[in-house]
């Protein structure tokens, strides 16, 4: 927006993009063409009865491709928005991970990030009561590294196959197309070990003050490697530097605005306030791993900050629009199992199912060269692979190159690794249902506020489910502390009507 000192300087970039690009040009930018590129001369052939509209090639392609227009929304995460900027090394850690991205102080690596509502369909509103979604698209030399995380630290479970029942009964019903309360709270109530992300939820995180204020977790616990072949284990925390900001359930109502998260990171990023996190990782050792009294990798659970501190990495700064939101946002397509050497898989089911389940969404969504769409090409590295043809863009199809391995004509060949994975012998945490690390959410980590606003928000919400998970909700809740099953209770019982969040 370098017209910000022109005489549109009270514009807002956000409301008046169009007005800043008739600005940018003296006149039209071209002349009109076919999307074969001849030049579309002007007619009224469209109104006159003595003209085939068949002749009118360019009528005709404008009609067929807008029936073209939609591509399926995310089944998940369908509502939200991104940004471009960097992500550059302030603290040296070569020493536990050898990834490119990490090899030196100030080194930049261009990132795209996409902020997402996790419930909300496409046209939603970005205020619902919900986790959101914090996925990071590192451009590294060595290929791209997604880190496609959440802003609560722990996930609602650690069994992939809770995810389809999850997403079943959190979105609308199928009968009515409403959001149901009451299948909501069945699932929790039926699924406990999620209860610790939704006293997040429930609480001030649920609705973030805006995307700058929002932090993000990796959850996942991501085996690395150092240039020795030492193995170690980073979790990683993006803090905003902003701080973390909330917006509480009375505030959300009270705006209208549908996409009040998206302006806001748009407004702001067109005029140089660039939102900007701090990335810090927790740090474990092999033998960390094996002796802690608990799973590290139980994705329900977090890793004790007194245990691993934070140790700072790099700063992540948005600070470039998209130029075309559908181009560069909702083609955007993130895998957890896009890693880089140094960077290994979490050697757990969840991430396994991830790992696979992404990448097919995305040849649904996207189709199977989705990686050869401008968003998502590593571009910043030669792609040689075995794969050819298919739904475009094909680009260039990998030319003349071999398109089969072994062979004896020079085509590509895989790079010596020293990293040789193992199954890992993990002891998974029989007991489900543990609610220490909920309790000392609730007691030590809200403050008394943020306590009385989430009981309000769950007693807001669980009185629209039947007494049966009522019932359950309460004694489970007694478990998390009884000062939490009490208020519920007794909230239940009193005759006050509230108005939930979007
Ligand atoms: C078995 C467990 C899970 C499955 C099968 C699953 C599946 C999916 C699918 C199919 C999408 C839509 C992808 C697309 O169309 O591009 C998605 C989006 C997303 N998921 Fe998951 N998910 C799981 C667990 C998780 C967990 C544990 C996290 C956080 C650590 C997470 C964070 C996200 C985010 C941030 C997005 C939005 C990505 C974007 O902005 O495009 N999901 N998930």
């Amino acid at each position: 927006f370098e017209n910000q000192n022109s005489s549109l300087g009270n514009y807002d970039p956000a409301t008046d993009q169009i007005v800043f690009f008739k600005e940018r040009y003296a006149g039209p930018v071209g002349v009109t063409t076919t999307s074969s590129g001849a030049p579309v001369s002007y007619s009224d052939a469209t109104v006159s009865l003595n003209t085939l509209l068949m002749d009118n090639e360019f009528l005709m392609e404008r009609l067929s491709h807008l029936n073209r227009e939609r591509i399926p929304e995310r089944v998940v995460h369908a509502k939200g928005g991104g940004a471009f900027g960097y992500f550059q090394v302030t603290r040296d850690i070569t020493h536990i991970c050898k990834a490119e991205m990490f090899s030196k102080i100030g080194k930049k690596t261009p990132v795209a990030v996409r902020f997402s509502s996790v419930l909300s369909e496409k046209g939603g509103s970005d205020l619902t009561r919900d986790a959101r979604g914090f996925a990071i698209k590192f451009y590294t030399q060595e290929g791209n590294f997604d880190i496609v995380g959440l802003n609560t630290p722990m996930f609602v479970s650690k069994d992939p196959l809770r995810f389809p029942n999850f997403v079943h009964a959190l979105k609308k019903n199928p009968s009515t197309n409403l959001r149901d309360l009451k299948t909501l709270w069945d699932f929790l109530t039926l699924n406990p070990e999620g209860l610790h992300m939704f006293l997040l939820v429930f609480g001030d995180r649920g609705i973030p003050a805006n995307y700058a204020n929002m932090p993000g977790f990796s959850i996942h616990t991501y085996p690395v490697e150092n240039k020795r072949g030492e193995l170690h284990f980073l979790n990683f925390h993006i803090i905003p530097d902003e701080g973390i900001k909330s917006l509480t359930s009375e505030q959300a109502r009270n705006i209208s605005d549908l996409d009040y998260h998206n302006r806001i990171l748009y407004r702001n990023i067109a005029n140089g306030k660039f939102p900007s996190w701090t990335i810090y990782v927790q740090v474990l050792t092999m033998d960390d791993v094996k002796n802690a009294p608990y799973d590290v990798f139980d994705t329900t659970k977090v890793i004790p900050l007194d245990k691993h501190p934070l140790q700072e990495v790099g700063k992540l700064v948005l600070d470039r629009n998209p130029k075309n939101f559908f181009a560069d946002v909702e083609q955007i397509g993130f895998c957890p199992g896009n890693l880089v050497p140094g960077i290994y898989g979490e050697p757990t089911k969840l991430f396994q199912a991830r790992r696979v389940f992404y990448r097919d969404a995305l040849f649904y969504r996207l189709g199977a060269n989705f990686n050869k769409i401008g968003v998502n090409c590593p571009y910043r590295t030669e792609t040689l692979t075995y794969n050819r043809d298919g739904a475009p863009p094909a680009k260039d199809n990998e030319k003349d190159i071999p398109n089969y391995y072994p062979n004896s004509f020079n085509g590509p060949v895989p790079y010596m690794n020293l990293y040789n994975p193992k199954v890992m012998d993990v002891i998974e945490n029989p007991e489900p249902n543990n609610f220490d690390q909920a309790s000392e959410l609730y007691i030590n980590q809200m403050t008394s506020g943020e306590r009385s606003r989430l009981i309000a928000n769950i007693v807001c919400s669980l009185k629209q489910s039947i007494p049966l998970t009522q019932k359950r909700a309460v004694e489970l809740f007694y478990k998390i502390h009884p000062d939490l099953s009490t208020r519920v209770a007794q909230g239940l019982k009193a005759n006050e009507t509230c108005t939930l969040s979007p």
